[in-house]
């Protein structure tokens, strides 16, 4: 989640509320109304979904709580979603917390000391969690116990307690920032994608539904194209075209009415942000192109190379605009194009598939 997370007293709040409720000005709770609230509600993604509905189908004819997830994948994909449906298809109520928040390992006793049977405990940004309560973490995960250590030096003591059994959903923006030893102790893990702009079109429409907004198919596909591969994205340039359509047409969202609307809100025509714009701005004019190492091009757009690494780099490889080369990154000729710069001779990038860099990077 970002910065403004919702405690889980908003999101109780939040997700209580019905559409009509939320539509006001709050996109936290428009976000958290519009949420799919079970598997088969929930559009893409269609992996996870058939593995997690057996991990869950198998849990419940087991009547046992069902092993701990780990959720991957960069912020907007449904990861609290998820968590959310776990939840509900077990029928189990849900902690909400994140791996910041857990500062001590004494945050995180209160926490599993306080969990009943069976309940499913969402821990957002796994990875951001401190040193002590990760350790604690493996033995709550593994053995449903915990050491709580009263006192200090020679004459502390460790007083274990019995937890009940749980199910942890970790969620992280990448699997790979996580210990060894933690990522070990998840039975099941489940790597989003960037939803593909089919899949997101539905999305589009399913919201406008919810939301009572008329679009007909090609103001929905131009949405979902202007999304970046990102569900929250989608339903947030919705609502922008919506008040657009609203003021400045009839009310329906066309294409023209959606093109319009996202060029006022200066959404680019393909959906790079702003961070991913920076990216590609510092590799052409810059750096040539490239090759430069991701410490360096993260410096120069003034970013932590894990926002870089994390958020930027996946949705500019998947469109083609960035490639991963042992050397560094490179800019494709196709993201010099749309920056409307002449492309070089000879781009290090076009002589290498991008895909094929990426998985050898
Ligand atoms: N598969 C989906 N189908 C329909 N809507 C979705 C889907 N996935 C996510 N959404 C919508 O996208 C929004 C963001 O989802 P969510 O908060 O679960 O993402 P997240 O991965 O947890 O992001 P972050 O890690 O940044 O919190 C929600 O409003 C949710 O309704």
């Amino acid at each position: 989640m970002h910065e403004d997370d919702l405690t889980r007293a908003e999101e109780d709040y939040f997700s209580s509320l019905t559409i009509a409720e939320a539509d006001g000005d709050d996109d936290r709770a428009v976000e958290a109304a519009l949420r799919p609230k079970s598997l088969d509600e929930l559009i893409g993604q269609q992996r996870v979904r058939e593995q997690l509905s057996l991990v869950l189908e198998a849990a419940r004819q087991r009547e046992r709580a069902p092993d701990h997830v780990l959720l991957s994948g960069p912020p907007g994909l449904g990861k609290t979603t998820l968590a959310m449906i776990i939840a509900a298809e077990m029928s189990a109520p849900l902690r909400i917390t994140s791996g910041p928040a857990i500062t001590h390992a004494g945050d995180l006793a209160a926490i599993l000391s306080g969990l009943n049977e069976g309940e499913v405990l969402f821990v957002d940004e796994i990875h951001r969690m401190s040193r002590p309560a990760e350790e604690m973490l493996y033995l709550a995960m593994e053995d449903f116990r915990v050491d709580v250590v009263i006192g200090k030096g020679p004459g502390a003591t460790a007083i274990p307690i019995d937890l009940p059994p749980f199910t942890l959903v970790g969620a992280t923006t990448r699997a790979g920032l996580l210990p060894g030893p933690l990522r070990d102790r998840f039975g099941f893990t489940g790597h989003l994608e960037l939803y593909d702009p089919a899949d997101l079109e539905l999305i589009v429409r399913r919201s406008a539904g919810l939301l009572d907004v008329t679009l007909n198919d090609d103001g929905a596909a131009e949405i979902a194209g202007r999304s970046r591969g990102t569900p929250r994205i989608a339903n947030r340039l919705l609502r922008r075209v919506r008040d657009y359509a609203q003021v400045k047409a009839d009310g329906t969202v066309t294409q023209e009415v959606a093109q319009k609307a996202l060029d006022l809100y200066e959404v680019d025509p393909l959906g790079l942000d702003r961070l991913d714009l920076a990216v590609l701005d510092a590799l052409c004019r810059r750096f040539g192109g490239g090759p430069v190492g991701i410490s360096t091009l993260s410096v120069a757009v003034g970013e932590e190379r894990e926002t870089v690494e994390e958020v930027a780099e996946p949705f500019l490889v998947r469109s083609g605009f960035l490639a991963r080369t042992p050397r560094g990154r490179v800019a494709t000729p196709a993201a010099w194009e749309h920056l409307g710069l002449p492309v070089p001779a000879n781009t290090e990038a076009a002589a290498w598939s991008t895909d094929a860099l990426w998985n050898e990077a």
